[in-house]
Protein backbone atom coordinates (compact mmCIF):
# COMPACT_ATOMS: atom_id res chain seq x y z
CA UNK A 1 0.00 0.00 0.00
CA UNK A 2 3.14 2.59 0.99
CA UNK A 3 4.48 1.88 -2.61
CA UNK A 4 1.39 2.56 -4.06
CA UNK A 5 0.32 5.69 -2.16
CA UNK A 6 4.16 6.95 -2.80
CA UNK A 7 4.03 5.95 -6.78
CA UNK A 8 0.88 8.04 -7.50
CA UNK A 9 2.35 10.85 -5.12
CA UNK A 10 4.95 10.75 -7.57
CA UNK A 11 3.19 10.65 -10.68
CA UNK A 12 0.56 13.51 -9.42
CA UNK A 13 4.14 15.76 -8.45
CA UNK A 14 5.37 15.10 -12.17
CA UNK A 15 2.01 16.19 -13.28
CA UNK A 16 0.75 12.58 -14.76
CA UNK A 17 -2.80 12.74 -16.56
CA UNK A 18 -4.13 10.39 -14.27
CA UNK A 19 -7.96 11.77 -15.62
CA UNK A 20 -6.86 10.01 -18.73
CA UNK A 21 -7.60 6.67 -16.68
CA UNK A 22 -11.34 7.79 -17.58
CA UNK A 23 -10.93 7.44 -21.26
CA UNK A 24 -8.37 4.05 -20.56
CA UNK A 25 -11.26 2.21 -18.26
CA UNK A 26 -12.72 0.22 -20.91
CA UNK A 27 -9.55 -0.96 -22.90
CA UNK A 28 -7.62 -1.68 -19.38
CA UNK A 29 -10.60 -3.58 -18.06
CA UNK A 30 -10.42 -5.63 -21.42
CA UNK A 31 -6.45 -6.53 -20.86
CA UNK A 32 -7.60 -7.56 -17.16
CA UNK A 33 -10.15 -9.80 -18.36
CA UNK A 34 -7.33 -11.48 -20.77
CA UNK A 35 -5.55 -11.38 -17.58
CA UNK A 36 -7.65 -13.26 -15.68
CA UNK A 37 -8.50 -15.80 -18.39
CA UNK A 38 -5.12 -16.70 -18.85
CA UNK A 39 -4.62 -17.09 -14.83
CA UNK A 40 -7.55 -19.35 -14.28
CA UNK A 41 -6.04 -21.25 -17.29
CA UNK A 42 -2.61 -21.81 -15.58
CA UNK A 43 -4.34 -22.78 -12.20
CA UNK A 44 -6.69 -25.40 -13.63
CA UNK A 45 -3.83 -26.93 -15.63
CA UNK A 46 -1.52 -26.67 -12.26
CA UNK A 47 -4.67 -28.47 -10.50
CA UNK A 48 -4.09 -31.72 -11.95
CA UNK A 49 -0.51 -32.07 -10.94
CA UNK A 50 -1.03 -31.09 -7.03
CA UNK A 51 -1.96 -34.01 -4.48
CA UNK A 52 -5.60 -34.28 -3.67
CA UNK A 53 -5.56 -32.67 -0.25
CA UNK A 54 -4.29 -29.59 -1.85
CA UNK A 55 -7.97 -29.57 -3.52
CA UNK A 56 -10.55 -28.10 -2.67
CA UNK A 57 -14.12 -29.80 -1.52
CA UNK A 58 -16.45 -27.65 -3.86
CA UNK A 59 -14.30 -27.30 -6.92
CA UNK A 60 -14.09 -30.94 -7.64
CA UNK A 61 -17.01 -32.30 -9.69
CA UNK A 62 -15.74 -33.91 -12.39
CA UNK A 63 -17.37 -30.84 -14.75
CA UNK A 64 -14.29 -29.19 -16.51
CA UNK A 65 -16.68 -25.77 -16.86
CA UNK A 66 -18.16 -25.79 -13.31
CA UNK A 67 -14.53 -26.86 -11.77
CA UNK A 68 -12.42 -24.24 -13.88
CA UNK A 69 -15.31 -21.42 -12.47
CA UNK A 70 -15.13 -22.68 -9.28
CA UNK A 71 -11.83 -23.29 -8.68
CA UNK A 72 -9.74 -27.09 -8.39
CA UNK A 73 -7.04 -26.09 -6.10
CA UNK A 74 -7.68 -24.61 -2.65
CA UNK A 75 -4.49 -22.30 -1.67
CA UNK A 76 -2.37 -22.65 -4.78
CA UNK A 77 1.20 -21.18 -4.29
CA UNK A 78 4.15 -20.66 -6.31
CA UNK A 79 7.07 -21.45 -3.86
CA UNK A 80 5.81 -19.48 -0.10
CA UNK A 81 3.91 -17.25 -2.44
CA UNK A 82 -0.02 -17.84 -2.08
CA UNK A 83 -1.96 -17.02 -5.12
CA UNK A 84 -5.02 -16.68 -3.89
CA UNK A 85 -4.12 -14.66 -0.67
CA UNK A 86 -2.41 -12.05 -2.31
CA UNK A 87 -5.07 -11.56 -5.28
CA UNK A 88 -7.58 -11.55 -2.72
CA UNK A 89 -7.25 -7.89 -1.42
CA UNK A 90 -4.30 -5.74 -3.28
CA UNK A 91 -3.91 -6.02 -6.87
CA UNK A 92 -7.93 -5.29 -6.55
CA UNK A 93 -8.52 -3.27 -4.23
CA UNK A 94 -5.57 -0.99 -4.68
CA UNK A 95 -6.78 -0.50 -8.47
CA UNK A 96 -9.88 0.07 -7.15
CA UNK A 97 -8.85 3.40 -5.53
CA UNK A 98 -6.12 4.51 -7.71
CA UNK A 99 -9.04 4.18 -10.19
CA UNK A 100 -10.75 6.54 -7.84
CA UNK A 101 -8.25 8.93 -8.03
CA UNK A 102 -8.29 9.02 -11.60
CA UNK A 103 -11.92 9.44 -11.86
CA UNK A 104 -11.50 12.73 -9.21
CA UNK A 105 -8.82 14.24 -11.01
CA UNK A 106 -10.72 13.89 -14.44
CA UNK A 107 -14.04 15.76 -12.61
CA UNK A 108 -11.02 18.79 -11.57
CA UNK A 109 -10.05 18.84 -15.66
CA UNK A 110 -13.56 19.25 -16.65
CA UNK A 111 -14.80 21.67 -13.84
CA UNK A 112 -12.14 22.88 -11.90
CA UNK A 113 -12.49 20.92 -8.60
CA UNK A 114 -14.19 17.95 -7.33
CA UNK A 115 -17.52 17.97 -6.42
CA UNK A 116 -18.12 17.06 -2.92
CA UNK A 117 -20.19 13.73 -3.82
CA UNK A 118 -17.07 12.66 -5.47
CA UNK A 119 -15.15 13.69 -2.69
CA UNK A 120 -16.99 11.55 -0.43
CA UNK A 121 -17.46 8.55 -2.32
CA UNK A 122 -13.30 8.25 -2.94
CA UNK A 123 -12.98 9.37 0.55
CA UNK A 124 -15.61 6.35 2.24
CA UNK A 125 -14.10 3.88 -0.40
CA UNK A 126 -10.79 4.65 0.38
CA UNK A 127 -11.21 4.41 3.68
CA UNK A 128 -12.60 0.61 3.15
CA UNK A 129 -9.80 -0.47 1.29
CA UNK A 130 -7.49 1.22 3.90
CA UNK A 131 -8.98 -0.68 6.42
CA UNK A 132 -8.76 -4.05 4.50
CA UNK A 133 -5.05 -3.58 3.98
CA UNK A 134 -4.76 -2.52 7.27
CA UNK A 135 -6.63 -5.90 8.51
CA UNK A 136 -4.98 -7.79 5.76
CA UNK A 137 -4.33 -10.45 8.17
CA UNK A 138 -8.45 -10.92 9.11
CA UNK A 139 -8.67 -12.52 5.64
CA UNK A 140 -7.41 -15.95 6.07
CA UNK A 141 -10.54 -16.34 8.02
CA UNK A 142 -12.89 -15.77 5.29
CA UNK A 143 -14.70 -18.02 3.27
CA UNK A 144 -12.59 -17.36 0.14
CA UNK A 145 -9.53 -18.35 1.91
CA UNK A 146 -11.07 -21.34 3.95
CA UNK A 147 -13.14 -23.17 1.76
CA UNK A 148 -13.02 -22.02 -1.68
CA UNK A 149 -11.05 -22.94 -4.98
CA UNK A 150 -9.22 -20.65 -6.38
CA UNK A 151 -11.21 -20.71 -10.19
CA UNK A 152 -12.01 -18.10 -12.66
CA UNK A 153 -14.84 -16.55 -10.22
CA UNK A 154 -12.59 -15.42 -7.73
CA UNK A 155 -10.07 -14.52 -10.30
CA UNK A 156 -12.28 -12.11 -12.17
CA UNK A 157 -13.87 -10.88 -8.46
CA UNK A 158 -10.15 -9.70 -7.08
CA UNK A 159 -8.64 -8.63 -10.36
CA UNK A 160 -11.52 -6.91 -12.21
CA UNK A 161 -15.01 -7.13 -10.65
CA UNK A 162 -13.82 -5.30 -7.49
CA UNK A 163 -11.37 -2.36 -9.55
CA UNK A 164 -14.21 -1.82 -12.47
CA UNK A 165 -17.54 -2.46 -10.76
CA UNK A 166 -17.08 -0.95 -7.19
CA UNK A 167 -15.54 2.12 -8.85
CA UNK A 168 -18.71 2.85 -11.03
CA UNK A 169 -20.17 5.56 -8.30
CA UNK A 170 -17.09 7.61 -9.23
CA UNK A 171 -17.42 6.72 -13.00
CA UNK A 172 -21.01 7.69 -12.71
CA UNK A 173 -20.07 11.76 -10.98
CA UNK A 174 -17.71 12.22 -13.63
CA UNK A 175 -20.67 12.31 -15.97
CA UNK A 176 -23.46 13.52 -14.21
CA UNK A 177 -22.02 15.92 -11.34
CA UNK A 178 -24.48 15.99 -8.41
CA UNK A 179 -25.12 18.93 -6.08
CA UNK A 180 -25.07 17.84 -2.30
CA UNK A 181 -26.05 19.77 0.46
CA UNK A 182 -24.30 20.26 3.25
CA UNK A 183 -26.91 18.80 5.55
CA UNK A 184 -27.48 15.59 3.16
CA UNK A 185 -23.58 15.13 3.06
CA UNK A 186 -23.58 14.92 7.17
CA UNK A 187 -26.49 11.86 6.78
CA UNK A 188 -24.28 10.55 4.25
CA UNK A 189 -21.19 10.51 6.49
CA UNK A 190 -23.14 9.43 9.60
CA UNK A 191 -24.83 6.49 7.28
CA UNK A 192 -20.87 5.51 6.80
CA UNK A 193 -19.78 6.41 10.24
CA UNK A 194 -22.39 3.47 11.56
CA UNK A 195 -21.76 1.02 8.96
CA UNK A 196 -17.95 0.90 9.12
CA UNK A 197 -18.41 1.07 12.92
CA UNK A 198 -20.88 -2.02 12.78
CA UNK A 199 -18.23 -3.63 9.98
CA UNK A 200 -15.05 -2.78 11.84
CA UNK A 201 -16.29 -3.70 15.17
CA UNK A 202 -18.00 -6.84 14.60
CA UNK A 203 -15.13 -8.42 12.26
CA UNK A 204 -12.96 -7.18 15.07
CA UNK A 205 -15.03 -9.01 18.09
CA UNK A 206 -14.77 -12.54 16.17
CA UNK A 207 -11.16 -12.19 14.86
CA UNK A 208 -10.23 -11.37 18.14
CA UNK A 209 -12.25 -14.44 19.68
CA UNK A 210 -11.32 -16.93 16.84
CA UNK A 211 -7.39 -15.65 17.57
CA UNK A 212 -7.34 -15.61 21.55
CA UNK A 213 -11.11 -16.22 23.41
CA UNK A 214 -9.60 -15.05 27.20
CA UNK A 215 -8.79 -12.16 25.75
CA UNK A 216 -9.84 -9.40 27.73
CA UNK A 217 -12.10 -7.58 25.14
CA UNK A 218 -13.90 -10.53 24.30
CA UNK A 219 -13.97 -13.10 27.57
CA UNK A 220 -16.95 -11.91 28.99
CA UNK A 221 -18.71 -12.25 26.24
CA UNK A 222 -21.69 -15.53 26.12
CA UNK A 223 -20.39 -18.44 24.04
CA UNK A 224 -21.95 -21.67 22.89
CA UNK A 225 -19.53 -24.67 23.40
CA UNK A 226 -19.50 -27.02 20.23
CA UNK A 227 -18.80 -30.86 19.79
CA UNK A 228 -15.24 -29.32 17.85
CA UNK A 229 -13.83 -27.23 20.82
CA UNK A 230 -14.92 -24.39 19.11
CA UNK A 231 -17.10 -21.74 20.70
CA UNK A 232 -19.77 -19.56 19.30
CA UNK A 233 -20.42 -16.21 20.43
CA UNK A 234 -23.73 -15.34 21.42
CA UNK A 235 -23.55 -12.25 22.76
CA UNK A 236 -21.89 -9.01 21.56
CA UNK A 237 -21.98 -8.34 18.00
CA UNK A 238 -22.43 -11.81 16.92
CA UNK A 239 -25.85 -12.04 19.75
CA UNK A 240 -27.44 -8.72 17.55
CA UNK A 241 -27.63 -10.79 13.92
CA UNK A 242 -25.95 -14.02 12.61
CA UNK A 243 -23.40 -11.66 10.60
CA UNK A 244 -23.64 -7.93 11.77
CA UNK A 245 -20.55 -7.72 9.52
CA UNK A 246 -22.44 -7.73 6.78
CA UNK A 247 -24.73 -5.05 8.20
CA UNK A 248 -22.24 -2.96 8.51
CA UNK A 249 -20.58 -3.41 5.18
CA UNK A 250 -24.44 -3.21 3.60
CA UNK A 251 -24.72 0.24 5.15
CA UNK A 252 -21.88 1.67 3.81
CA UNK A 253 -22.41 0.32 0.24
CA UNK A 254 -25.68 2.59 0.42
CA UNK A 255 -23.95 5.45 1.78
CA UNK A 256 -21.30 4.97 -1.26
CA UNK A 257 -24.60 4.97 -3.91
CA UNK A 258 -26.34 8.19 -1.93
CA UNK A 259 -23.95 10.86 -3.04
CA UNK A 260 -25.16 10.39 -6.43
CA UNK A 261 -28.74 11.32 -6.53
CA UNK A 262 -31.83 9.56 -7.76
CA UNK A 263 -31.62 10.61 -11.07
CA UNK A 264 -30.18 7.06 -12.57
CA UNK A 265 -30.11 3.71 -11.26
CA UNK A 266 -26.40 2.85 -12.14
CA UNK A 267 -24.88 4.24 -8.69
CA UNK A 268 -27.33 1.60 -6.94
CA UNK A 269 -25.69 -1.78 -9.43
CA UNK A 270 -23.22 -1.89 -6.29
CA UNK A 271 -25.58 -1.77 -3.30
CA UNK A 272 -28.39 -4.25 -5.35
CA UNK A 273 -25.21 -6.58 -6.44
CA UNK A 274 -24.08 -6.71 -3.00
CA UNK A 275 -27.09 -7.51 -1.40
CA UNK A 276 -27.87 -10.35 -3.65
CA UNK A 277 -23.68 -11.20 -3.20
CA UNK A 278 -24.55 -11.48 0.67
CA UNK A 279 -27.68 -13.06 1.07
CA UNK A 280 -25.79 -15.80 -1.65
CA UNK A 281 -22.96 -15.99 0.96
CA UNK A 282 -24.74 -15.78 4.33
CA UNK A 283 -26.53 -19.20 3.12
CA UNK A 284 -23.84 -20.44 1.96
CA UNK A 285 -22.30 -19.74 5.24
CA UNK A 286 -24.82 -20.98 7.26
CA UNK A 287 -24.83 -24.57 5.46
CA UNK A 288 -21.09 -24.94 6.49
CA UNK A 289 -21.21 -23.68 10.10
CA UNK A 290 -24.28 -26.32 10.37
CA UNK A 291 -22.55 -29.24 9.34
CA UNK A 292 -19.71 -28.24 11.91
CA UNK A 293 -21.68 -27.40 14.72
CA UNK A 294 -24.41 -29.18 14.11
CA UNK A 295 -26.73 -29.27 16.97
CA UNK A 296 -24.96 -26.23 18.37
CA UNK A 297 -25.58 -23.94 15.11
CA UNK A 298 -29.10 -24.88 15.27
CA UNK A 299 -29.00 -23.89 19.40
CA UNK A 300 -27.50 -20.31 18.21
CA UNK A 301 -30.00 -20.00 15.43
CA UNK A 302 -32.75 -19.90 18.05
CA UNK A 303 -30.66 -17.55 20.46
CA UNK A 304 -30.12 -15.17 16.99
CA UNK A 305 -33.14 -15.61 15.19
CA UNK A 306 -32.07 -12.78 12.68
CA UNK A 307 -29.88 -13.39 9.73
CA UNK A 308 -28.34 -9.87 8.40
CA UNK A 309 -31.02 -7.28 9.54
CA UNK A 310 -32.61 -7.39 12.95
CA UNK A 311 -36.39 -8.06 13.07
CA UNK A 312 -36.41 -8.67 9.15
CA UNK A 313 -34.09 -11.27 8.27
N1 LIG B 1 -16.95 -5.84 -0.35
C1 LIG B 1 -17.17 -7.06 -0.82
O1 LIG B 1 -17.33 -7.28 -2.02
C2 LIG B 1 -17.25 -8.20 0.14
C3 LIG B 1 -17.06 -7.98 1.49
N2 LIG B 1 -17.17 -9.04 2.35
C4 LIG B 1 -16.97 -8.78 3.78
O2 LIG B 1 -15.99 -9.66 4.24
C5 LIG B 1 -16.17 -9.88 5.63
C6 LIG B 1 -15.98 -11.37 5.90
O3 LIG B 1 -17.12 -12.03 5.41
P1 LIG B 1 -17.11 -13.61 5.10
O4 LIG B 1 -15.79 -13.99 4.56
O5 LIG B 1 -18.32 -13.88 4.28
O6 LIG B 1 -17.30 -14.40 6.45
P2 LIG B 1 -17.43 -13.97 7.98
O7 LIG B 1 -16.35 -13.04 8.37
O8 LIG B 1 -18.81 -13.57 8.25
O9 LIG B 1 -17.07 -15.34 8.69
C7 LIG B 1 -18.00 -16.42 8.72
C8 LIG B 1 -17.36 -17.42 9.68
O10 LIG B 1 -17.29 -16.81 10.97
C9 LIG B 1 -17.43 -17.82 11.98
N3 LIG B 1 -18.60 -17.49 12.82
C10 LIG B 1 -19.88 -17.28 12.40
N4 LIG B 1 -20.68 -17.00 13.46
C11 LIG B 1 -19.89 -17.04 14.56
C12 LIG B 1 -20.13 -16.85 15.97
N5 LIG B 1 -21.36 -16.58 16.43
N6 LIG B 1 -19.07 -16.96 16.82
C13 LIG B 1 -17.84 -17.25 16.35
N7 LIG B 1 -17.54 -17.45 15.02
C14 LIG B 1 -18.56 -17.34 14.16
C15 LIG B 1 -17.62 -19.15 11.21
O11 LIG B 1 -16.33 -19.68 10.97
P3 LIG B 1 -15.49 -20.53 12.09
O12 LIG B 1 -16.45 -20.86 13.18
O13 LIG B 1 -14.99 -21.73 11.34
O14 LIG B 1 -14.42 -19.61 12.54
C16 LIG B 1 -18.17 -18.68 9.88
O15 LIG B 1 -17.92 -19.61 8.86
C17 LIG B 1 -17.56 -9.36 5.99
O16 LIG B 1 -17.46 -8.15 6.70
C18 LIG B 1 -18.20 -9.07 4.63
O17 LIG B 1 -19.07 -7.95 4.71
C19 LIG B 1 -17.44 -10.32 1.93
C20 LIG B 1 -17.64 -10.57 0.59
C21 LIG B 1 -17.56 -9.53 -0.40
C1 LIG C 1 -17.90 -11.72 -9.86
C2 LIG C 1 -18.68 -12.60 -8.93
C3 LIG C 1 -20.15 -12.58 -9.29
C4 LIG C 1 -18.55 -12.19 -7.48
C5 LIG C 1 -17.10 -12.12 -7.02
C6 LIG C 1 -17.06 -11.81 -5.53
C7 LIG C 1 -15.76 -11.08 -5.13
C8 LIG C 1 -15.74 -9.72 -5.82
C9 LIG C 1 -15.74 -10.94 -3.59
C10 LIG C 1 -15.76 -12.31 -2.89
C11 LIG C 1 -15.20 -11.99 -1.55
C12 LIG C 1 -14.56 -10.78 -1.57
C13 LIG C 1 -13.98 -10.09 -0.46
C14 LIG C 1 -13.58 -8.77 -0.61
C15 LIG C 1 -13.67 -8.07 -1.95
C16 LIG C 1 -14.66 -8.74 -2.91
C17 LIG C 1 -14.50 -10.24 -2.96
C18 LIG C 1 -13.21 -10.65 -3.61
C19 LIG C 1 -12.83 -8.05 0.50
C20 LIG C 1 -11.36 -8.17 0.13
C21 LIG C 1 -13.24 -6.55 0.55
C22 LIG C 1 -12.58 -5.84 1.73
C23 LIG C 1 -12.99 -6.47 3.06
O1 LIG C 1 -12.41 -5.73 4.16
C24 LIG C 1 -12.57 -7.95 3.13
C25 LIG C 1 -13.17 -8.53 4.42
C26 LIG C 1 -11.06 -8.10 3.25
C27 LIG C 1 -13.18 -8.69 1.90
C28 LIG C 1 -12.87 -10.19 1.83
C29 LIG C 1 -13.87 -10.83 0.85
Amino acid sequence: MCISVGLVLLLLKLGAPLGRLFELLLPLAVCTIVLSFLLSIFLYARSFSVSSDALAPGGNTGNHLYDFFIGRELNPRIQNFDLKYFCELRPGLIGWVVINLGLLMKEVELRGSPSLAMILVNGFQLLYVGDALWNEEAVLSTMDIVHDGFGFMLVFGDLVWVPFAYSLQASFLVVHPQALSMLGAAVIIALNGMGYYIFRSSNSQKNQFRRDPNHPNVSKLRTIPTASGKKLLVSGWWGFVRHPNYLGDLLMALAWSLPCGFSHLLPYFYVTYFTVLLIHREARDERQCKLKYGASWDSYCKQVPYRIFPYIY
